[in-house]
């Protein structure tokens, strides 16, 4: 609070979705960039200097919309002053990577309100294989999921069933305006159903609303594969699209961000491979059959 006067910087950025899609290792690369900082958070994990979870409700259910609130995630003038008159980088810029944001039916609206000029990233991957990364980051952090995707389950059907809790968590969230409290039990919701993990990969539902808050050509969209294959060319189209000096910048190969680590204690799982395979194939065309994949991303499917 006692920098928030020296804090007067919001995102002229977001890498805003989708959860295991790449995202921290864009961050983490575009990070590397000396006209771009990420949040001013802590040092202990990648994640902390990279997403804000403001609009998830960090600060609390009624704190998702102040501009103030959220200048304090950001580094301070002194980082600005450095960088464009020590440095000499054209424009400095923060950035906020939380990739939640692109799954809240209600962030494009708060977005547009506190930065409407700012460009937009989305990275997307195959879904099945976005959501059982998902599963196993949550396992690894203790979550007591009551599904997996990663053992033979004669309730196929049964298991992927939204709940009506969660049907009515997101037509609350949809019915929010910019500055309504969040639903108190929302992010508890999202982060343990797999309902929550298969409405976040129904990317054109998710990406309606920033297209309609933001002119197209603010918004960028990824292919994960792309990423993984071509990294050092994706990263280049997006300083282009955010207009940084491509000078400044020189790649360099860094491990994956969040990279799976199958490491809970799992009995049907034996080896990474093997889960990876078998959800792959047993999943993969459940999951895309439930989401009426429109045909311009038919090119997630593996
Ligand atoms: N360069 C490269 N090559 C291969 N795979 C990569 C790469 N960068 C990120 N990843 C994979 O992306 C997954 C993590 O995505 P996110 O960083 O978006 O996760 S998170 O939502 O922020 O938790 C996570 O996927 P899984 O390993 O399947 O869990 C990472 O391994």
């Amino acid at each position: 609070m006692i920098t928030l006067p020296l804090r007067q910087t919001l995102p002229a950025f977001y890498i805003a979705g989708f959860p295991k899609c790449g995202t921290t290792s864009l961050a983490s690369q575009l990070r590397r960039h000396p006209a771009v900082s990420g949040l001013a958070g802590l040092p202990y994990h990648e994640v902390l200097n990279k997403e804000s979870h403001f609009l998830n409700g960090v600060l609390g259910p009624c704190h998702a919309a102040s501009r103030l609130l959220y200048q304090s995630f950001f580094p301070t003038v002194f980082t600005k002053f450095w960088a464009e008159n020590i440095i000499g980088v054209k424009r400095w810029m923060a950035f906020d990577a939380c990739p939640l944001t692109a799954c809240l039916p209600f962030a494009a609206n708060r977005l547009s309100k506190l930065t409407p000029k700012a460009k937009i990233v989305f990275m997307l991957r195959e879904p099945a294989r976005a959501i059982f990364s998902g599963e196993i980051m949550l396992r690894n952090m203790g979550m007591p999921l009551q599904w997996t995707l990663s053992e033979e389950s004669q309730a196929l059907g049964s298991m992927f069933e939204e709940q009506q809790d969660e049907t009515q968590l997101w037509q609350d969230m949809a019915a929010l305006g910019p500055t309504d409290p969040l639903p108190a039990h929302m992010p508890h919701l999202l982060y343990t159903r797999l309902g929550s993990l298969m409405r976040f990969c129904d990317y054109p539902e998710r990406l309606a609303p920033f297209l309609e808050h933001f002119p197209a050509e603010n918004l960028m969209f990824i292919d994960f594969k792309e990423f993984v294959e071509e990294p050092e060319a994706v990263i280049r189209n997006v300083l282009d699209f955010l207009g940084l000096e491509q000078h400044l910048f020189r790649y360099e190969q860094l491990p994956p961000g969040m990279k799976k680590y199958i490491g809970w204690e799992y009995v049907a799982v034996e080896s990474a491979a093997e889960a990876m395979i078998f959800t792959g194939h047993r999943y993969q065309p459940y999951i895309n059959a439930r989401l009426h994949l429109p045909e311009e991303l038919l090119w997630l499917r593996i």
